[in-house]
């Protein structure tokens, strides 16, 4: 088999809570293969969202390695990481992040002139039809639905074909038919370009369509499924 494209070993978190150090993740390890999906299950509260980061490179492990194609993440500084993300990443986080003084189409086009694409714009706007928001192209985020905010965050994510993608809870804010297009719009990034992602999700529709659907529970990988993490 080729080298995984995510590799995490022995991963830890620990952050400091209001009660002090607590330990988030105790020891993860994991492989993503290239063209994979992995759907991350489990409660509130089981580290989806910070496991999600620390392959972003948005946490920093506090022990254990993590290698994305090849590279150690944990050997990169802040930019070094941000460039990691430019060059080979698209994140979707719970809370969209999306740039509230930009437009839709602005907000999209922009990992693509940062990649140096001529005509941003024009495959901003052809993404934002893929998700259903053609005619809210020139809205900001503030006049837009959660449902539509989110569908814009994953329009942006994917736009510059990034080698992995990784979304937190992708379909969270949407109802059946605008979830169905998302989904079809992760699979093809997967299907026509290649693409490995890493899903969060609590939907039944979306863990179903993955690869290998993986349960964190209190910050480890459920026992019955460590073997098949590995
Ligand atoms: N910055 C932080 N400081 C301290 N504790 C944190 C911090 N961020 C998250 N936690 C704790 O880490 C644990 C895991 O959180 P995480 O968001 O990864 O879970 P999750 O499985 O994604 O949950 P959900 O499904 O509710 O989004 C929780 O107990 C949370 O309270």
């Amino acid at each position: 088999m080729t080298d995984p494209v995510l590799a995490l070993k022995d991963v830890t978190l620990r952050l400091n809570g209001n009660a002090g150090m607590v330990e988030i993740l105790h020891g993860i390890t994991l492989d993503v293969h290239k063209g994979e999906t992995l759907g991350l299950i489990g409660p509130s509260g089981s580290g989806k969202s910070s496991l999600l980061m620390i392959m972003g490179g948005l946490e920093r492990a506090s022990g254990g390695s993590v290698m994305a194609l090849g590279q150690d993440l944990t050997a990169l500084n802040e930019d070094g990481l941000a460039r990691f993300r430019r060059d080979h990443m698209g994140v979707v986080f719970q809370s969209f992040h999306l740039i509230p003084t930009m437009t839709a189409l602005e907000n999209v086009a922009t990992p693509l002139e940062l990649a140096g694409k001529p005509d941003a714009f024009e495959l901003a706007r052809a993404e934002l039809e893929a998700v259903g928001l053609g005619n809210r192209a020139d809205h900001y985020p503030a006049q837009m639905s959660g449902g539509e905010q989110q569908r814009v965050a994953l329009a942006r994510a994917s736009a510059p074909r990034p080698k992995i993608l990784l979304a937190d809870e992708p379909t969270g804010n949407l109802d059946g038919v605008n979830g169905d297009a998302i989904i079809k719009m992760l699979f093809d990034l997967r299907d026509r370009h290649g693409a490995t992602l890493v899903l969060v999700t609590h939907a039944n529709a979306l863990a179903e369509k993955c690869d290998r659907v993986i349960r964190l529970t209190d910050g480890r990988v459920a026992p019955d499924q460590a073997q098949a993490a590995e």
